[in-house]
Formats: structure tokens, sequence, C-alpha cells
């Protein structure tokens, strides 16, 4: 390759650019001139208490919800203006993963895989044999990779909560996002299927440079599978450095923050 056909340097590495966004809710600041970006390939830990806004800052990335004020800047795309042809195309390229799995119980596991690529299907699938043989080959490689391809012709509802959310993440990867969104997606397992589930969202967005926005609860497992740590109070960014630079204590402090405020708060009461 000569030096005219070098491709220009990538515009940005950033999946993910927040600029200034707020966002009110009536008298509620959800989110307080929030600034932040993620990376190719990075996952993100979203750490802060209930109603800190982590959900509202995760419906932002895909335009579920629009800025009061700012902008939201996903896969080149300015989300807030961005038309709707536009806005079902990022859509297209950006999974979900939710701490209540939302399989179909009454499915196979497979079937269940099999609908994260109905996207990219024409009509309405109903039973397994109408879906593609190359999509169920998919499905089940998916399943595979999440440790559960001999699961594959079992009710959804018989397995475990952490091999739902596992069977979860491969329908998500049945979409082949390039931006995955996990609201709470551990805060109905128990501690060793969520660091199971937590290590295989991290093994994934290694393995296809996938972007990760993930919000939990739990700061051991935000230090053991995030890549970086976005801490949050009552809406604004009050902490965002990479894991390798916080130690236990310093994550605990987007929490001791609230405390300490909680405290002068109720004595002020
Ligand atoms: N649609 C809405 N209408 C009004 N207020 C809302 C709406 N969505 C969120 N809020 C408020 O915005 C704030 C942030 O909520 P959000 O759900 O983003 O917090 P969270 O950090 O995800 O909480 P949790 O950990 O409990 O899920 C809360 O005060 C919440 O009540």
């Amino acid at each position: 390759m000569n030096s005219n056909d070098q491709l220009p340097e990538a515009a940005s590495d950033e999946a993910v650019r927040f600029d200034g966004v707020s966002k009110i809710f009536g008298s509620v600041t959800a989110l307080d001139d929030v600034s932040l970006t993620a990376r190719f390939g990075e996952v993100v830990v979203l750490l802060g208490l209930s109603g800190s806004g982590k959900s509202t800052l995760l419906r932002h990335v895909d335009g579920l919800q629009l800025p009061t004020s700012g902008n939201v800047r996903v896969l080149d795309t300015d989300v807030p203006t961005a038309r709707p042809k536009a806005l079902r195309r990022l859509r297209s390229r950006i999974g979900f993963v939710f701490q209540q799995f939302h399989l179909v119980p009454t499915l196979t596991v497979l079937e269940n895989v099999c609908t994260g690529a109905l996207s990219r299907l024409w009509g309405p699938r109903l039973g397994l044999p109408t879906y593609p043989r190359a999509v169920r080959l998919q499905a089940l490689d998916q399943l595979d990779r999440v440790g559960l391809g001999d699961r594959a012709f079992q009710r959804a509802d018989t397995l475990s909560g952490g091999q739902q959310q596992r069977v979860a993440i491969a329908r998500a990867m049945m979409q082949k996002p390039e931006i995955l969104l996990a609201d709470e997606p551990v805060a109905s397992l128990d501690p060793e299927s969520s660091h199971q589930v937590m290590e295989l969202i991290h093994q994934v967005a290694t393995e296809e440079r996938l972007t990760v926005l993930c919000s939990l609860h739990q700061v051991d497992l935000a230090l053991a599978w995030g890549d970086r740590i976005i801490g949050l109070h009552t809406g604004k960014v009050v902490m965002d450095q990479p894991v390798a630079e916080i130690d236990h204590s310093e994550a605990m402090s987007i929490y001791a923050r609230v405390g300490a405020e909680n405290v002068a708060e109720a004595v002020a009461d």
C-alpha cells in the first residue's frame, strides 16, 4: 500500500459520546450535564445508587429517550436529530440484555436465540423450522459459545436464572450488534452466576470488539469485569476512570458520597 492508498485516520475510536447531556422529567433532573465516551471494544460499567440515572443514560444511547439538552452521538449518528430511518438502522446495531432476561418461557432455548435474528428476516416466524437453516446453525454456535449447546431443545423456563441470562446474551449476539446495553443484567442472580454472566459479557466484548455499557450495583463485579467505571450520583458523573486505576474503596466512594449526603440531609430534616 503506498501513502496515497492509506485509509484516512478513523475520525474517532468512540462508539458512544455524550456531550453535556441533561434530561429533565418535570421536577427531576435524571441526567445533569453528562459528558462521557465509550470506545469500541470497551466494557463501561455504570455504578450508582437507585435513581442516579443509569437506566436513563442507557435509554439515551438508542434514542428511546432524547436529551432535554446536549448531544448523544452513537456510531457516528447524532441521535437527537436522527431521522426515523437512521434511528431504526442505528437500533439494529445495538443489542440489549435486561435484568429479567425477557425470554419466551414456553419456547425452546434454541428458538429463543433464533428470535435475535428477526430484525434481519422478513415476515413472522412461528416454530423453529420456519427459521432459515443458516440462522438455526448460527444460533447453535451462539449457544455453544455461552456454554449451553446441550440445552438447545429444552424449554427456556426450565433453565436457571444464570443460564437464562446467558441465553439472552446469545440471542443479543444473533443481531451482530456493535454496542450492547445491559441494564442490571445480574440483579436477579446469585453471586456465582453473576460472575459467570459478567465474565461472558467481557469475553464477547473482547472477541467481537463490542462496546458494552452495563449498569450494575456490585462494585466487585465492576472492578472484576469492567474496563472503565462511570459513577453517577443524582444524574451527575462523579467518577470516570479506567478500572486499572481504581481500588475498591475508591469505587465505594460513589456510594459513600451518597451516604454522607443522606446523613447530612437527615440531620438537616
Ligand atoms: N419516564 C420518567 N418520568 C419521570 N421520571 C423519571 C422517568 N424515568 C426516570 N425518572 C426519574 O429519573 C431518575 C433517574 O432514574 P433512573 O431509572 O435512570 O435511575 P437508575 O440509576 O437506573 O435507578 P435503578 O438503579 O433503580 O434502576 C429517578 O429519579 C427517576 O424517578
